[in-house]
């Protein structure tokens, strides 16, 4: 279980959180939707420890964050962003590899059984020895998709996981997070597409409903 109580966060003078609260359950899958500029991926990005949190309180499994420290486990967490962050100059195989073998001590070959297994539920395995250069936008995605699969987080955030998808691949990301779900994955899914939330989500939230683009 993830809680997060009275989030607090600035830019500048301008407010993006205000006591916001959030919950998502062990297994759940908990969509946010929300105005272009509501703060979504602030949200994500303060997660993963990338953008400075002004206030909060952070649990996992009852266990509190102390932000101040920056002692996010992120072991723990699996985040697919908006632009994936593929790394340019390891192919897709090495790309998913590195994570497990440098911060779990996986051997390369256990690493690269599972990345296969991974690549073929999502049907990338032709492209294992491409780089990501040479990958649509929508192939990248499945493989940042899968890159986060690899470490079997606890709790998996993916930043508008279907916006370069076609209709059929969409269908297969939400067949995804409910595969992840059985596994006893807790997820967050930032989307825009209210009928891939309906799908795959137990709960819907709003965020910042008040504040529109800018
Ligand atoms: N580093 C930053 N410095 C200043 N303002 C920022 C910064 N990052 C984001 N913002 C502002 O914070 C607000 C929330 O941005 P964010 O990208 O989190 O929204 P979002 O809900 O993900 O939007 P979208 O749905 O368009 O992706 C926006 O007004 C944005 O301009």
């Amino acid at each position: 279980m993830l809680e997060i109580k009275n989030l607090s966060k600035k830019f500048q003078e301008k407010i993006i959180f205000e006591k916001f609260n959030l919950l998502v359950s062990k297994n759940e899958i908990l969509a946010i939707v929300g105005p272009s500029g509501g703060g979504k991926t602030t949200l994500l990005r303060m997660l993963a420890g990338l953008e400075p949190i002004d206030q909060a309180t952070i649990s996992l499994n009852e266990e509190v964050y102390q932000l101040e420290n920056q002692l996010f486990d992120q072991a723990r967490f699996g985040f697919v962003f908006q632009d994936f962050q593929l790394f340019p100059h390891l192919s897709v195989l090495e790309n998913l590899i590195l994570s497990p073998i440098k911060t779990q001590k996986t051997t390369k070959k256990a690493a690269i059984e599972k990345a296969k297994q991974i690549l073929e539920g999502l049907e990338l395995q032709e492209l294992a020895s491409l780089y990501p250069y040479a990958l649509s936008g929508g192939q990248k995605q499945r493989v940042a998709l899968a890159r986060a699969m690899m470490i079997d987080p606890e709790i998996i955030c993916y930043d508008e996981p279907t916006s370069a998808l076609d209709p059929a691949l969409r269908d297969q990301v939400a067949e995804l997070l409910l595969a992840n779900k059985k596994r006893g994955a807790t997820q967050i899914v930032v989307t825009h597409d209210l009928s891939f939330a309906e799908k795959v989500a137990d709960k819907i939230l709003q965020v910042n409903p008040r504040i529109s683009a800018d």
